[in-house]
């Protein structure tokens, strides 16, 4: 089994979260709390109230685990191709796989990296959740210390089984919509390098881009129960479960509740994913 692309997508992916991570903190607070008037304003009091080491809460754990995450999501991909049609990374450019096979590849990276994802993904959702000004004498202390602190008292409290809170809407998040991601990457990649050829630069950051994109616009409605049932259980659960979530959300808010943080997840993944797309093939193009 070829082991660049664990090492690579997990690199790949540490270079995109970093870039990435102040657009979701915001993204997360619009979707779980009700008392922000829009993306400018939720800005503004985060700054206000917590300087810019607001936009960075949660961070330490997601940059641990992106080796496990990216690796798991870019690997299980690249190996699955693999499996489907015989042919490793670089036999690609010269024997295309078909866009079905991408797209079955794609999804069993983004199951698989889905699973790996749960625990991490809600403990950050918990900190960035957390709107306290950090080291203030006088000021209410935070609930959770830190990443670990987070993790030990969700398991004290919720059990096992909390640490895996909103892990359904994850995976019907990521399952299809990596899928989706691997095919417009591939789909752009394709079209604008003549064949036979390895994309150049430009071509890999825009086809990344757009595949971000793409699968973060698809992706949005899951993402926001995701979220939202990650954050059940912290005072008493509301939700009976993940339908249960999504129909009360829909029942106050109405529609619009499933593309809360649609805009900030587009403006976020163009950056994250190019960049993550571009560290990606250039370190496997040092490897070759
Ligand atoms: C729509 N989804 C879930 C994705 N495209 N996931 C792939 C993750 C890529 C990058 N780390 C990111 O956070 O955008």
């Amino acid at each position: 089994m070829p082991v660049e692309e664990f090492v690579a997508g997990w690199i790949s992916g540490a270079v995109g979260l970093v870039l990435g991570h102040p657009f979701d903190t915001i993204k997360v607070r619009l979707q779980t709390q009700n008392t922000y008037q829009g993306i400018v304003d939720c800005i503004l009091k985060t700054y206000r109230h917590e300087s810019v080491l607001g936009f960075f809460k949660g961070m330490s754990f997601p940059i641990a685990s992106v080796a496990l995450v990216n690796s798991v999501l870019f690997g299980v991909y690249s190996n699955t191709l693999l499996a489907l049609t015989a042919t490793s990374h670089q036999e690609r450019r010269a024997q295309p796989p078909s866009y079905t096979n991408i797209f079955i590849a794609g999804c069993t990276g983004g199951l698989l990296q889905a699973y790996c994802l749960a625990p991490f993904d809600l403990i950050k959702v918990r900190l960035q959740n957390q709107t306290e000004p950090r080291m203030q004498i006088g000021s209410s202390q935070p609930r959770y210390r830190g990443p670990v602190h987070c993790a030990a008292s969700i398991l004290r409290e919720e059990g096992p089984q909390g640490l895996f809170r909103g892990s359904w809407a994850l995976v019907l998040r990521d399952t299809p919509t990596l899928g989706m991601y691997f095919v417009t990457y591939e789909g752009l990649c394709r079209q604008y390098t003549p064949e036979g050829q390895n994309p150049s630069s430009a071509t890999v950051l825009v086809a990344g881009g757009f595949a971000g994109i793409a699968s973060w616009i698809t992706a949005t409605p899951f993402d926001v129960i995701k979220s939202r049932m990650q954050m059940d259980g912290l005072k008493g659960r509301k939700y009976r479960g993940m339908l249960d979530c999504m129909a009360s959300s829909f029942q106050q808010e109405g529609i619009g509740v499933f593309f809360k943080g649609m805009t900030l997840n587009s403006a976020r993944a163009f950056p994250v994913n190019a960049a993550t797309f571009l560290s990606y093939e250039y370190l496997l193009s040092l490897w070759r």
